[in-house]
């Protein structure tokens, strides 16, 4: 993952100081771009040891249309839980507009359905595209995630906005664009789960996974983040692992957390940092 490293490097090297949302402080770049050739590995950063298992819940989550803590909680996955209501609830967050993006009929519309249909009739096309930035649901920045739940919006703006794919010589390619990137935490967790669902819908889709490229908007670095950061650049990556999915599988939504298994993951230790709220 030298990709992910030669960010890391990057924003700490060359980035502005910048204040934020969070009160806590960030070194910032304004675009950046990397790029992973999924048939080099699964990407998952090796220089500290990543909780493969919240990814796929994650993820399985989002594709089921849940925007409610309840089913994390059950499979032990808790990186949501700061920015629920008591009652779990996240307001209109990603699998919301994912599965159920409100029409102005009445009725609503799955984007993950019309992808996988539009990829498998027209592979050529320049609009398979899925979008979570829904102006309408927006939260109040100055008001707190679990105000905004409360007013029906969404706890926090998507950070994963817009994502496209695109076909040829039979490969399948994403391209995420992240609007905001926390480069310690979240980061490792967006990018194996954006090649994860690559593979997925590659897989339902008969195609082999091309390359995931992942563009950012504002990649920054929390300035308590900072040892852990030098720490974690000192260490030098290891051989990708990679992931076997269960072949039998052809559509999206029957994925199950068993059908995916980890193999040669040898990370360094866990790094442990706090979250920005
Ligand atoms: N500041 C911030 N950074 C994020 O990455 C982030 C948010 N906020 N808000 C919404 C989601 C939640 N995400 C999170 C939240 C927490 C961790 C985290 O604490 N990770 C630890 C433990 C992982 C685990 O329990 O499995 C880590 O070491 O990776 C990661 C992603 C990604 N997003
Ligand atoms: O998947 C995610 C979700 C969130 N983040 C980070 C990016 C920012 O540090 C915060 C969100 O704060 P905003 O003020 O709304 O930008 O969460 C991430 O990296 N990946």
């Amino acid at each position: 993952m030298k990709q992910y490293l030669d960010l890391m490097r990057h924003v700490r090297d060359q980035g502005c100081e910048k204040s934020d949302r969070t009160g806590t402080g960030t070194k910032s770049v304004f675009g950046y771009q990397m790029r992973f050739d999924l048939s080099e590995g699964f990407p998952l950063v090796t220089t500290k040891k990543c909780h493969l298992k919240s990814i796929v819940h994650e993820l399985l989550w989002f594709l089921n249309g849940d925007t409610n803590t309840a089913y994390l909680k059950e499979n032990g996955v808790s990186i949501w839980d700061e920015w629920a209501s008591e009652e779990g609830d996240l307001g209109p967050v990603y699998g919301y507009q994912w599965r159920s993006w409100p029409a102005p009929n009445g009725e609503s519309i799955d984007q993950i359905s019309q992808l996988i249909d539009m990829i498998k009739r027209k592979p050529d096309s320049r609009r398979l595209i899925i979008s979570a930035w829904n102006p309408a649901d927006l939260p109040d920045e100055s008001m707190s995630p679990q105000d905004n739940v409360k007013e029906g919006r969404m706890a926090l703006a998507p950070c994963h906005t817009m994502f496209q794919f695109y076909v040829a010589e039979g490969k399948l390619s994403c391209q995420l664009y992240q609007r905001s990137a926390d480069i310690f935490l979240g980061v490792p967790f967006n990018i194996a789960s954006y090649a994860l669902l690559t593979m997925m819908i590659a897989q339902v889709c008969d195609l082999e996974p091309g390359d995931f490229v992942h563009t950012f908007g504002d990649a920054h670095l929390y300035s308590n983040h900072a040892e852990q950061v030098d720490l974690q650049l000192q260490r030098t990556p290891k051989t990708l692992p990679s992931i076997k999915i269960n072949s039998q599988v052809k559509d999206i939504f029957a994925f199950r957390f068993e059908d995916f298994e980890l193999q040669n993951y040898d990370p360094d230790p866990h790094i442990p940092a706090p979250v920005a709220i």
